[in-house]
């Protein structure tokens, strides 16, 4: 195996671990919920958690409201709504008014098993009375351009929403809500995942069985395992990517310049802020090309940096794979430009894998030989 097919090996292995499918069949054949009368699933990895659900309960009606292109391999009974991600769009409001009718209108003694994914914030939105949508955008707009993180971002989703933040699941009538849920959030709280659409205010009127199924963590074990099994040695394994890519890139290059041989896997959600009019390109495919920048002449490291999702910011790549013999100068204009993904395409860099049916943030794997 060559050591960018390892990498990849290594990624797909770390992906599988959490996949949406999988998260949810395990969790409730661990511990089965009631039969449920209605089935939500919300955020970029709905479909795949729908398709576990629908296999455990065929009878039951489902609401998908998933990404523009992620809808794919549905159930055939589904209703689907895909709407706009990381921005919201109208689709997005048609996506938050049905999913308020459904839980408004379920009977005294039903059960909702909804099924939460990041991107659920924008995804699915009901805005409080008197905002628009027009409001709401051009705030997560200067938001995201900002380079604020996912909790910044979904305390002021919060405050404009009427569905996020438990305010969906305080107008629940029924008898019992489970929430299955794959963080995509620092510290794995199902109150910011997707702003807490799954959430219930502290004390809620029915019997509440909220659970985390798939995370960062889970996907980076993974990852250490495969590789262990491939006789490689584990240097690093650390959920540190919650800082700027700047300040990233030359902390994780200086460890593995200095590091051992073997294996380093670093996960998390780094933040990016944007020029005026940003090329193309994505956080992930941003921080590798920093790094392809600090590694440059350097012989016996090759790093895969990329969502977990498979589509990294507004492009259908994943990430990259980079090594110390890619860099040029044209890289700084690139990086200026935050045009990453044109200069990686350009040097057949980008990995490629389309949507993965999970979304656990980002993973930064690195063989040092
Ligand atoms: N051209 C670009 N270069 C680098 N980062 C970008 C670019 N365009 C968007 N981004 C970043 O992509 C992120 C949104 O990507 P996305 O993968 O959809 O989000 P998430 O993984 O949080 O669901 C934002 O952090 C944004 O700053
Ligand atoms: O939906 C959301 O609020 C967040 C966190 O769950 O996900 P994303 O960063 O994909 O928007």
């Amino acid at each position: 195996m060559t050591p960018r097919d390892l990498l990849v090996t290594l990624f797909d292995a770390g992906v599988k671990a959490v996949s949406g499918e999988d998260a949810v069949t395990n969790a409730l054949t661990a511990k089965p919920c009631p039969t449920p009368d209605h089935i939500i699933a919300v955020g970029k990895a709905a479909t795949a958690m729908a398709r576990a659900a629908h296999a455990l309960f065929p009878d039951a009606p489902i609401l998908i409201v998933t990404k523009y292109g992620h809808s794919g391999g549905a159930p055939e009974a589904a209703e689907i709504i895909e709407a706009a991600h990381p921005v919201l769009d109208d689709n997005s409001l048609a996506g938050g008014a049905r999913i308020s009718a459904v839980v408004r209108d379920m009977h005294a003694d039903s059960h909702l098993l909804m099924l939460v994914s990041g991107g659920a914030s924008a995804l699915a939105e009901n805005p409080m009375a008197g905002l628009t949508l027009a409001d709401m955008t051009s705030k997560a707009q200067a938001l995201l351009a900002s380079g604020a993180d996912i909790h910044a971002m979904n305390a002021a989703r919060k405050e404009m929403s009427a569905i996020k933040g438990g305010k969906l699941l305080a107008g629940f009538g029924g008898a019992s809500v489970t929430t299955l849920a794959i963080s995509d959030v620092e510290g794995d709280s199902l109150d910011v995942i997707g702003s807490g659409i799954g959430a219930a205010p502290k004390t809620p009127g029915f019997d509440f069985d909220p659970r985390i199924v798939a995370s960062n963590a889970i996907a980076r074990a993974a990852v250490v395992k495969t590789a262990m099994d491939q006789g490689l040695t584990l240097q690093v394994n650390a959920e540190t990517l919650y800082d700027d890519i700047n300040a990233i890139a030359p902390q994780i290059a200086e460890t593995l310049k200095n590091g051992a041989p073997g294996l380093y896997v670093f996960g998390g959600e780094p933040t990016v802020i944007l020029p005026p009019n940003p090329g193309q390109g994505g956080r992930n495919q941003a921080l590798a090309l920093l790094l392809a920048r600090d590694m440059a002449g350097t012989a016996d490291v090759r790093i895969l940096v990329a969502g977990t999702d498979g589509t990294d910011g507004p492009t259908d790549a994943a990430g990259a794979i980079v090594d110390g013999a890619l860099w040029e100068d044209s890289g700084h204009f690139a990086l200026e430009r935050a045009d990453a993904g044109i200069w990686l395409d350009a040097r057949a860099a980008l990995l490629k894998t389309g949507p993965t049916g999970t979304n656990v943030m980002d993973l930064v794997i690195a063989l040092k030989s």
